[in-house]
């Protein structure tokens, strides 16, 4: 296994001049020995450019990529000893699952012993071994794709296993059970995998640390709860969430806060002049009128969503969302309620970055 440390920026093109010339800005980054990360954003965000400099696929147009200190940024995926799982199954169909398993030991001239055994420990994690002896050729494209992150796990010896969206191939019901898998194999097996997704779901669930990327820029790295209790910005906290935080402009004036044009005590230290306020769905509550941290918000909408019902209602023009419990006295659509917007949970963005 190895720690992986990116120092570095990419541009396709030749000559970048602006942001928007890079897919990749430049980042320094650290992924330990032994963890398991998602790197989630949007569509064009940089993941793969990412994922590829790390497997040696792509060299950084600048900076450096160090596997446990030692400068690898001309090396080879081989030279790396580096795994590599795609969406789409990359595998021999002419051979068995077992032969398609031990290929990449076979091709490091492990003793066969060794590689029956590990063969035998990955099918049985993989819930595959009833299949072991079944030509490829005759599977169902989910289990074509579990012989290839199989065979991306199958090697004890590697730096890291790196995943490009794997489950893409893989119907949802079988998708739950196997993220669920990989993570109780990057318990046992303590490999350094790297995961990329653009779905939220999925990098929560797998990853220990999830680095949140939007256009070439890694704007926070942190486990599910410190994205979703403190986003560091306001990309993460719409996109991490469903639906995601809820913003509202906001003033620092002599002392006070200005939210709709109504005065609130200042909660804490804030810098004075423009914020944004930022608040989750989940902690948006009923108020009582006049309420400290309330504010008076008109009803638009209110959906049963089974666990929950989503309050939509707007402020000064803005709109709220909150997810009231059961238990709550529902509105009429068209009411002023009081929504305690100003809590232990409530965060504070200038030009897009939380403010401490
Ligand atoms: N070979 C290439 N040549 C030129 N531009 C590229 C190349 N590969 C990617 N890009 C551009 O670099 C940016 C980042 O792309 P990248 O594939 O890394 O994003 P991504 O987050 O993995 O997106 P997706 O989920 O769609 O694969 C995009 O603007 C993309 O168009």
């Amino acid at each position: 296994m190895a720690r992986i440390t990116l120092d570095l920026a990419h541009a396709y093109r030749a000559n970048p001049q602006h942001d928007s010339d890079y897919a990749l800005l430049p980042l320094k980054m650290e992924f330990a020995d032994g963890g398991a990360y998602a790197l989630l954003g949007p569509s064009g965000c940089g993941k793969t450019t990412m994922l590829n400099i790390m497997s040696g696929l792509l060299a950084p147009s600048q900076g450096t990529v160090l596997f446990d200190g030692r400068d690898v940024t001309r090396a080879t995926p081989q030279e790396r000893n580096i795994a590599q799982v795609f969406q789409f199954p990359v595998i021999y169909d002419t051979m068995t699952v077992a032969e398609n398993l031990a290929f990449p030991l076979r091709n490091r001239k492990l003793p066969q012993a060794q590689i029956d055994k590990r063969v035998g420990e990955i099918a049985e994690m993989l819930e595959m071994s009833g299949q072991l002896n079944q030509r490829a050729a005759g599977l169902a494209a989910d289990a074509k794709q579990k012989i290839s992150l199989g065979r991306g796990l199958v090697r004890p010896d590697v730096s890291a296993v790196l995943f490009d969206e794997p489950l893409t191939v893989i119907d949802p019901h079988l998708k739950w059970q196997l993220r669920r898998k990989l993570k109780q194999i990057h318990r046992e097996l303590k490999l350094t995998l790297i995961y990329v997704t653009h779905d939220q779901v999925e990098a929560l669930t797998f990853a220990e640390q999830v680095v949140v990327m939007t256009r070439g820029r890694a704007v926070q790295v942190g486990s599910a709860d410190a994205l979703f209790e403190r986003p560091s910005h306001t990309f993460v906290g719409n996109f991490i969430g469903s639906p995601g935080m809820n913003f509202l402009p906001a003033n620092v004036e002599g002392g006070a806060l200005l939210v709709a044009g109504l005065r609130l005590p200042l909660p804490r230290a804030l810098p004075e002049g423009a914020l944004r306020l930022g608040v989750r769905p989940e902690y948006v509550r009923l108020a009582a009128p006049q309420e400290p941290g309330a504010l008076p918000c008109v009803v638009d909408k209110l959906q049963d969503v089974g666990t929950h019902f989503m309050l939509t209602a707007t402020l000064a023009g803005q709109p709220i969302k909150a997810k009231l419990g059961s238990e709550a006295t529902l509105p009429a659509v068209g009411a002023t309620v009081w929504l305690k917007l100003l809590g232990p949970h409530t965060c504070f963005y200038q030009n897009e970055e939380i403010v401490p």
